[in-house]
């Protein structure tokens, strides 16, 4: 056996988990696999007590379950440490659990443990739960008519956005529904991985032709990130002809990617041209008024009620574009007022997430936008300051004001005088002209996505 058993068990539970407790709780841990024993170790004390209350119940059973799939006769044990892997400050806890023989392989395994023939939706993704706002309504609005009536409408759909924007939410929310609507219906979500490897299985087993058949006699296939089958060329192959027997057929078939479909290198020419068939829609990074709404909503999922200012507080200063970072943020957030049984004030919220916040105000100073925005615009910072008043030079001055605004705490006041001086109602003139540019002007909205981006890394 080796850490591919925990890299499986960490894959199941963050299907299960809110994205925001994986990666404040789970995604930390170091894993170390050695003589048996599977040490955990997490970063803190903190940390580790927290994992220890919360879900070490349900790693064990997670493990034992996966290693019984194998030999029902192993037994291994499970350690939680404070520290990284060489340098630990505790003491362990050992624990029991059975698990496999050691010179077991694991990868690749006949008996490994595969999902491909269930429907796989994640029944918390849901519709209900997911926010809109401007930067997701045409996806939303898209997956629901897809929902209604799938195979007729849109055929395929390719979704493509940056991670952490929703995507797998979407894909499952629309599983979700189809099933809700039609319960016989034959609905599939996959990740790429799953399928490369499920399709790489078959190949070893001879099983090929049950493999294309199941996925025939599917009414929809959702597949995440297609990305992952860059460069592999036999998997594209297979996927095409799977593709093409759905579409002709009037399956749906959904696809995700975290970027257009005619950008992703290593897939054959042919499977590109064919995602590109039906529908290709973006999802942008939520703005601020979509920000507070999702801060609101994951609050309310784990029974907080966020104040609105406190919401405010915390989306204008975490501009980021992974909504992983946001429910991060309510996850330490929550554990913090569980923890001190106070109530969620701004005051809790910037102790909670101080780290977080300190990062983030680092790179969103105006000094930085200023640097950021002339650098994209191959200008001089001076120009940030200067008098200039060519269009080469005042458009990237308004547009880093802009930004300044939506990104810093700074009033408009302090904003004109970080740009040389200007008059509080320049920098509410650059604010609303840029509005207006990124409204009209496909380039401009584009420059300004990429520089909030850029910023919010
Ligand atoms: N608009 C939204 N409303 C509510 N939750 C959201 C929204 N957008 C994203 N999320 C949440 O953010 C987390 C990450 O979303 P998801 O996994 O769907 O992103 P993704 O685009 O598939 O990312 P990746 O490319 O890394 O797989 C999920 O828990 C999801 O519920």
């Amino acid at each position: 056996m080796s850490l591919a058993i925990w890299q499986e068990c960490l894959a199941q539970l963050k299907d299960e988990l809110s994205a925001g407790d994986f990666s404040t709780w789970l995604r930390p841990l170091q894993a170390e696999y050695d003589n048996n024993t599977l040490s955990l170790y997490s970063p803190n004390k903190y940390t580790s007590e927290w994992v220890r209350e919360k879900y070490m119940d349900t790693i064990e059973t997670r493990l034992q379950t996966l290693v019984h799939a194998i030999d029902e006769n192993q037994t291994i044990k499970i350690r939680l440490l404070v520290g990284t892997a060489n340098a630990t400050e505790n003491k362990p806890t050992v624990k029991a659990v059975p698990t496999a023989n050691t010179n077991q392989p694991w990868e690749g395994e006949s008996k490994s443990i595969s999902v491909a023939h269930k429907s796989n939706l994640i029944k918390k993704y849901t519709f209900d739960n997911f926010v809109e706002g401007k930067s997701n309504n045409f996806a939303i609005a898209t997956t629901q008519q897809i929902a209604e009536n799938p195979g007729d409408v849109y055929n395929p759909l390719f979704l493509y956005a940056h991670p952490g924007l929703g995507k797998t939410h979407l894909l499952h929310a629309v599983g979700n529904a189809i099933v809700s609507e039609n319960p016989d219906s034959k609905v599939v979500y996959i990740r790429s991985e799953r399928f490369v490897q499920d399709m790489i299985n078959s190949i070893r087993n001879n099983t090929i032709e049950q493999f294309k058949e199941y996925y025939a006699s599917l009414d929809a296939l959702l597949i995440d990130d297609i990305h992952f089958f860059a460069g592999k060329d036999r998997s594209q192959e297979v996927l095409f002809q799977t593709f093409n027997s759905m579409l002709d057929a009037h399956q749906q078939v959904i696809l995700t990617s975290d970027r257009f479909p005619k950008e992703i290198e290593g897939i054959d020419e042919r499977l590109r041209t064919r995602f590109g068939w039906g529908l290709s829609i973006p999802i942008d990074p939520p703005e601020l008024e979509t920000r507070v709404a999702i801060l609101i909503t994951k609050a309310e999922e784990r029974g907080l009620q966020l104040p609105d200012d406190v919401a405010f507080f915390i989306a204008k200063r975490l501009t980021i574009t992974d909504v992983r970072v946001l429910e991060g943020a309510i996850a330490n957030i929550s554990a913090k007022a569980q923890f001190t049984g106070q109530d969620i004030t701004i005051s809790l919220v910037q102790d909670a997430l101080r780290d977080m916040l300190a990062v983030h105000t680092k790179q969103t100073t105006v000094d930085n936008i200023q640097k950021v925005v002339a650098e994209h615009y191959r200008i001089k910072i001076s120009d940030m300051s200067s008098k200039r008043r060519t269009r080469t030079v005042a458009r990237p001055r308004q547009i880093a004001m802009a930004l300044a605004k939506e990104l810093t705490q700074h009033s408009l006041p302090e904003i004109g005088e970080a740009f040389g001086g200007r008059d509080h109602t320049t920098v509410l003139h650059a604010c609303r002209k840029v509005e207006e540019l990124r409204r009209e002007n496909n380039d401009i909205q584009e420059d300004y996505k990429i520089l909030i981006r850029t910023l919010s890394m």
